[in-house]
């Protein structure tokens, strides 16, 4: 396979706050197409039949990353397989390289980390374009980390499937708009773990290009998420104009910039109305100061759980008669004391409806559910454990999405790291 190192692959350093993190430029945000040309290979010899403009750079781009890492995954095989090589003085003033088989090393907790494999930066893959809130949970949760658009939620899971990402960033609740479904969804149709959590506050503003004033605005864009964050303080602000939803919200900055739209404005940070060269007509208009999104953090293999220090652990199950005995489920923890954080219900897709009949009555359709439950335990305590043993009992499908350290970040809602 051969691949062209893309020429725009330079990275630039980002400081949010007090956390600072590499910005990995790509010709463009990872989408589906270059997601699929990484996975095979093959097709850059038959490149030809599909290959068309920005197409083609994007996929020598996702080439280039998979063929750092191939070569890095060699590497790293040749170092721990191959025999080592030493010096020693052979009696005859002359050095020589004798070989010696290498003994085993005992594993260390770094060895069953997943830890990145290409080399000391972490990839880490989010949705949307720099500036956007995903992008600073990618630089919260890892500082120094290599951050990489994507341009769907799916794509980034897929990256990381790939090896092309190492983790990927999940927003999947905010405190004024409730929780982000599609992402649910998402986290039982992969098999990626949770290995840890980002709350972050969100502190929107309102953006439009230079010498725009609030009054010539005649429509708002921004992610589906932030509109609705915003929603009371826009109409406050005498803003009851078209609302149109996007991807992101730094796209939406970008897309007021790069078509020089003088009726729209964009909710999005503070940085990226710097990296768009936009304005800040209003500051802070999400409807409450105290909004946090909360991001969860991917990869492809688990963390091991630990029990020194406060973790909390995802689970998602469904049971085979349905809401009705959901007490008795949760009821597992309440008698070990194990807190929750969170329960989320969702369509259960494959079984999506539970007929009971009754001759005399008639025939009632209930709706299934798969429940989404987070509790304050570490999969390494007995509590837990035992919990879910009594869980697995009553349920028709259990699965755990990762036990992970909980964020226990101070709260200050006014020092943002999204601003
Ligand atoms: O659009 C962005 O900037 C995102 O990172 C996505 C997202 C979300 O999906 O909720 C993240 C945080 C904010 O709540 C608004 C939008």
């Amino acid at each position: 396979m051969q691949c062209v190192a893309p020429s725009s692959s330079i990275g630039y350093k980002s400081t949010i706050g007090t956390t600072s993190y590499n910005v990995f430029h790509l010709p463009a945000r990872l989408n589906q197409l270059n997601i699929q040309c990484a996975a095979a290979p093959a097709t850059a010899n038959g490149f030809a039949s599909g290959g068309i403009g920005k197409s083609r750079a994007d996929w020598q781009s996702s080439c280039a990353i998979l063929a750092s890492k191939v070569e890095s995954q060699q590497q790293n095989t040749d170092n721990s397989t191959g025999a080592d090589q030493i010096t020693v003085v052979n009696g005859h003033n002359s050095l020589d390289l004798v070989p010696i088989k290498k003994l085993p090393k005992p594993l260390t907790i770094a060895d069953l980390s997943p830890a990145p494999s290409h080399g000391s930066t972490l990839r880490v893959a989010y949705q949307g374009v720099p500036g956007a809130y995903s992008e600073a949970a990618a630089g919260k949760a890892y500082p120094n980390c290599d951050a990489i658009p994507c341009d769907q939620f799916e794509v980034a899971f897929q990256a990381v499937e790939l090896w092309i990402a190492d983790r990927a960033v999940l927003p999947v609740e905010n405190s004024l708009g409730g929780s982000i479904h599609r992402n649910y969804d998402l986290l039982l149709r992969h098999r990626l773990h949770i290995v840890g959590e980002v709350q972050l506050p969100v502190h929107h503003c309102l953006l439009a290009l230079p010498g725009v004033r609030k009054e010539f605005i005649n429509r708002v864009i921004s992610h589906p998420q932030a509109l609705a964050q915003c929603e009371l303080t826009l109409t406050k602000l005498g803003l009851t104009v078209t609302r149109e939803a996007v991807d992101d919200t730094a796209g939406a900055a970008e897309f007021v910039a790069a078509n020089d739209l003088r009726d729209t404005a964009a909710i999005a940070s503070a940085r990226a109305a710097e990296l768009y060269g936009l304005n800040i007509l209003a500051d802070g208009i999400q409807d409450d100061s105290s909004n946090v999104t909360r991001f969860v953090m991917l990869a492809r293999e688990p963390i091991i759980p630990r029990t020194d220090i406060p973790f909390k652990t995802s689970i998602v199950f469904a049971h085979e008669q349905g809401t009705s005995v959901l007490f008795k489920v949760l009821s597992a923890f309440a008698f070990r004391n194990i807190s929750l954080t969170k329960i989320e219900s969702r369509p259960h897709r494959n079984r999506p409806i539970r007929v009971v009949g009754d001759e005399n009555v008639g025939t009632a359709k209930h709706f299934e559910y798969l429940f989404y439950v987070d509790f304050e335990a570490s999969m390494a305590d007995v509590r837990a454990q035992n919990a879910l043993a009594e869980v697995q009992e009553y349920t028709s499908f259990l699965r755990v999405l990762g036990s992970y350290p909980m964020d226990m970040t101070p709260w200050s809602p006014s020092s943002s790291s999204s601003q």
